[in-house]
This record gives structure tokens, sequence and C-alpha cells, in this order.
């Protein structure tokens, strides 16, 4: 090749170079538009590097600050923070659908109702599934009881405690376990955690390793490549090894194992009936779990059913949705009364507990699940608690493949856009003072924009099927809490913020200097009778 060709080939690589690495992004695209840091506009990586360093959520909040409602946070993605992007993304007949950012959570290698982006598999699965989640089904027999027997086995569980000072973070997720594996599994699959089992309990540390965010990054970032890191065996695996990002049994193993095993149950017992004992001539409907809910919907009860994974995937999928969600709300809230400041607050609870009338109390004397829904003022503070400390605060991916406009701006097919409950929830115009725990902003006369930006159980289509139960739990745990003791920060825990996690980050409350992940020592004085 001459020297001239060979300068004429650098020349039309540096030119391809420039347009598809710099000038695409930063001036051909429609998204350039939107306003956002450069470094974000140029490459999926600066992202990334947030998500490595576990500050996503609060960096994007702070872009919002700066660049308003719409900001470009990669060269294909776009967060939002208005209401208005939230009726188109989120909303009734929207034409976005999660990304493949969700096939991680796919159980079995099948999908389900959390992780099909098409509407019309969505829609499909979730008409099978929405009764069963509806809130006359919840607030009736047997899950009303079923509810109001696991606070009685919580609050036994505190009196066992020494000192009566309890690590909430883990015996609100024994709570929060049980409670789940009896409405999804029953007979097949309930665990009994706050009873004492050792293997109930230790399903839990699944969920609590904190490599669980480095192979969430993974996951994400690099999905080929770790699929491929954990598949491997025998030398290779061993070779392997140490640079794993989380060790083996990897988050959730344990738990799709004892999924798996439930749903196994299941199956041979409708085998050896003939598939019958669902009938509804032969049990309540009422009684059923979801997963016998689900198999009049299996392969072997109609041709167009599901496969026996596919089953097994749904129902592994509502059964971690189940456990940290409610468990790290509960114990923000618990924290939140417990603190000196804000202890008017739990006062209030106490008396409005306390003047529950004797056909709101159950067999034990404690509130039931229907009363305790009815209760404003905990309601109050349930939603003070998901405000300020959402379970799942981060960003929701959506895309469509066709053109389509958000706001104003064009947003090229193949974008992906969404919005967090994180930066809807600090929003400094619409809820005053922000970062200040006051359940009484709630009870105002009108309050009616604060719940349109109130986004803790998401919207719209893909909205929370759970959120019924997870607010029975909620509301009846708080309840009978409060009915009978007053909580405060143990000691050494006073300056301490318990952390959660979610994705890649830590949440906590950021005015404290001192966090503790997955720790929350609440000590429970009995009130004098
Ligand atoms: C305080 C408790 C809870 C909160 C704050 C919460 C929040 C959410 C949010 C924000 C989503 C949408 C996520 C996204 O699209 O990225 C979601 C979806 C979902 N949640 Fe919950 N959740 C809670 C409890 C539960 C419980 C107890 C279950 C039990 C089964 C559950 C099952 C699900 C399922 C299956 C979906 C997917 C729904 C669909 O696509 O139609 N959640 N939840």
């Amino acid at each position: 090749m001459t020297s001239i060709s060979m300068i004429a080939v650098f020349l039309a690589l540096l030119t391809l170079f420039t347009t598809y690495f710099l000038l695409n992004p930063l001036l051909l695209s429609p998204l350039s538009r939107v306003p956002g840091p450069k470094s974000f506009h140029l490459t999926k990586w600066r992202l990334a590097y947030e998500d490595w360093k576990g500050t996503t959520t609060r960096t994007i909040n702070q872009l919002h600050q700066k660049y308003g409602t719409a900001v470009r946070i990669g060269p294909e993605v776009v967060s939002f923070n208005s209401l208005t992007a939230l009726r188109t993304i989120y909303g009734p007949g929207s034409i976005y659908g999660r990304t493949s950012f969700y096939r991680m959570f796919d159980a079995y290698g099948r999908q389900n109702l959390f992780t099909f982006y098409s509407a019309t598999e969505h829609g499909q699965r979730k008409k099978i599934l929405s009764h069963a989640y509806s809130k006359s089904i919840i607030l009736k027999e047997p899950i009303s009881s079923m509810v109001e027997d696991k606070a009685r086995k919580y609050m036994s569980l505190i009196e066992s405690e020494n000192d009566h000072i309890s690590e909430i973070f883990t015996t609100l997720h024994y709570y929060s376990l049980d409670n789940i594996t009896k409405f999804i599994y029953g007979k097949y699959g309930s665990t009994s955690a706050m009873e004492g089992s050792e293997s109930h309990r230790a399903l839990i540390s699944d969920v609590l390793d904190p490599a669980r965010r480095r192979l969430s990054w993974f996951a994400v970032h690099l999905p080929v490549f770790t699929k491929w890191l954990y598949s491997q065996t025998g030398l290779v695996e061993t070779i392997l090894k140490p640079f794993l990002p989380m060790q083996k049994p990897a988050t959730y193993t344990g738990i799709r194992k004892f999924a798996l095993q439930s749903y196994q149950l299941l199956h041979s017992d409708m085998m050896s009936t003939g598939g019958k004992e669902t009938s509804p001539a032969s049990l309540n409907r009422q009684e059923l779990s979801i997963i016998e809910r689900l198999w009049p919907h299996h392969r072997s009860q109609r041709t167009d059913g599901l496969d026996d994974l596919e089953v097994a995937s749904e129902c592994a999928d509502h059964f971690l949705a189940g456990i940290d969600t409610t468990s790290d709300t509960l114990m923000f809230l618990v924290w939140s009364l417990s603190q000196p400041r804000n202890r008017k607050f739990q006062k209030k609870l106490r008396l409005e507990v306390l003047g529950l009338s004797g056909e709101s109390l159950n067999k034990y004397g404690s509130p039931k699940a229907t009363a305790s829904d009815q209760c404003t003022y905990l309601n109050a503070i349930i939603k003070e608690t998901l405000r300020l400390y959402a379970p799942l605060p981060t960003f929701e991916p959506r895309s469509t493949s066709v053109d389509s406009s958000i706001d104003g701006y064009k947003i090229p097919a193949g974008t992906v856009v969404g919005m967090s409950p994180f930066n809807l929830h600090r929003n400094p115009d619409v809820f005053e003072d922000p970062l200040t725990f006051n359940p009484e902003r709630w009870l105002d006369c009108d309050t009616t924009e604060m719940n349109r930006w109130f986004w803790a159980f998401s919207s719209g289509g893909r909205m929370c099927i759970g959120l019924h139960l997870a607010m029975a739990e909620m509301t009846t745990l708080a309840a009978t809490i409060y009915q009978k003791y007053q909580t405060s920060l143990a000691p050494g825990f006073e300056d301490v913020t318990p952390g959660i996690t979610a994705r890649f980050e830590v949440f906590q409350d950021d005015r404290y200097c001192k966090m503790m992940e997955h720790s929350c020592f609440i000590k429970f004085e009995e009130f004098e009778k």
C-alpha cells in the first residue's frame, strides 16, 4: 500500500470514529437536545462508573437539580422528573415496556410478570394473578388471619430477645419471609423463620452479602461474560473462583432452590390426584395459595398453558419481591418513630391504635388487619416512610421500538427512558422540607399534588401487584407493635442510620454520618398496663 493510500485509510477511519463516537452522540443524535453533562452523552461507561461506586441515584438527583426535568445520562438513556413524563412513560396505555435490564430476574430460564417487555404477554399473565392480590381478597379470610398470626409471632420473637432489644433488619426479614412463603406456596413451602427454623432463617443470608451489589453490576454491564463466569465447572471454575464478583452460591440461589422444591411438591401432589385438587368443587378458592391458583393454567390442565418452569419462575419472582421490600420499609418505619425527635408521632400512633373498638381486635386482643388498614395516622406514617425510604428507590428503565416524544423531546426508538421514586419524592416544590420525616404532611387538607408525586409502588399497568399484601403486612404489624410497646434506639445506635441494598447502591438516611448496612438495633419497652 502506498503512503498516500495509507493516509486515506487513516483519514477515513478517523472520520468514521469521530462521527460515531463524538459527532453522533454530541451533535447528530436527536438526544443531543436533551441537557446533561457531555461525559454522560459520550459513553455508557460514565453511568456504569456511578453504578460501580454505588452513587447513581444520588448523582441523577443532583443532575436534575442542575439541568431540569430531563437529563441525558447516557448516549441512549434519558432520566425524567415531571408528572407529564410519568404519565407518558408509565401511565395507562403506555407504549414503553420494561427493558432487558429486568431479564436478570428471569428464573430457571423463564420470564415472568416482572420481566416481560411486551404489554400483551404482561397483560395476559397479570390477568391470571390480579384477583388473588386484590384488596378485597387480601383483607378477607384466610389472608387477614395469616397476617395477624404472623404479627403475633413477631411479638413473641421480640419478647424472647435479651432485654427486648432486637436487630430488626433481620427479625423483620423473618416476618416478611414467613408471610410471603405462606401466601405464595401455602402448604407446599411455608417457612417458620420467626419460630426459629435455622434452614428457613438461612434463606435470607442470600440477600445479605454486600457482594450482591458487585454481582448486579457485572450482570447488568457485562451480562454475557457474567453468565460465562458462573457457568464454568471443574478446573476453570477453580481458577476463576477468586475473581468472581460474588462467591457461589450467588444471590438468590438458596431462595430459588427453595422455590423450585416447593413447585416440585405441588407438582407431585397434583399428579397423584390427577390435578383435581384445585377444582372449585373440592376446595374453597379463598384458601388457595398463589401456586395453587396458577395450577389450572398449567400445561397439564390446558393446551396453551404454562410449563413447569414458567409456573415456578412466576412464584419465585413474587417470593423475592415480597421479602426485602416490606421488611426494609417496616425497619425504616420503626427506626424513624424510635428517634427522640419523632417520639411525638409514635405517641399519636399509639393513641390511634388504643382507640380501636373491641370489634376491631382479634381473639388475642391485637388489631385486626381490616381495622389496621383503616388507621389514618398509621397510613400517613407508612406513606411518609415510603416517601423518604422507598425500598425500590432507583431508576425504572423503559423503552419502545418506535420513535416517540416525551416532554417535547424527540426520543428515538430503543432509547432507555425512566424515572425514580428517589427524585420524585424529594421535589422541594411539592414536599416542604423534603428530607424531614413528617407523617403529618399527609394529613393536610390538600394532599392532591403530593399524591400525584408519590410513586413508591410505580404506576399504570406495571404497578406493584403486591401493594395490598405489603400494606396489610405493614399496617397490621405496626398497629400490633405500637399497641403494646414504645420503641427507642438501642444504646450505641443513637447516631447511626441503617442502610439497605437496592441494585448497586446502599440507601440510608443521608443526614447521618455513620451507617450500618443491614443492621438496626431497637429497644422495645412494654407500656404500663
Ligand atoms: C413496601 C413494599 C413494596 C414496594 C414499595 C414495592 C414496589 C414495587 C415497584 C416500584 C414495582 C415496579 C418496579 C419496576 O418496574 O422497576 C413493583 C413491581 C412488582 N412487585 Fe412490588 N413492592 C412491594 C411489595 C411487594 C410484595 C409484597 C410483592 C409480593 C408478591 C410484590 C410483587 C411485585 C411484582 C410481582 C411486581 C411486578 C408487577 C408487574 O409487572 O405487573 N411487591 N413493586
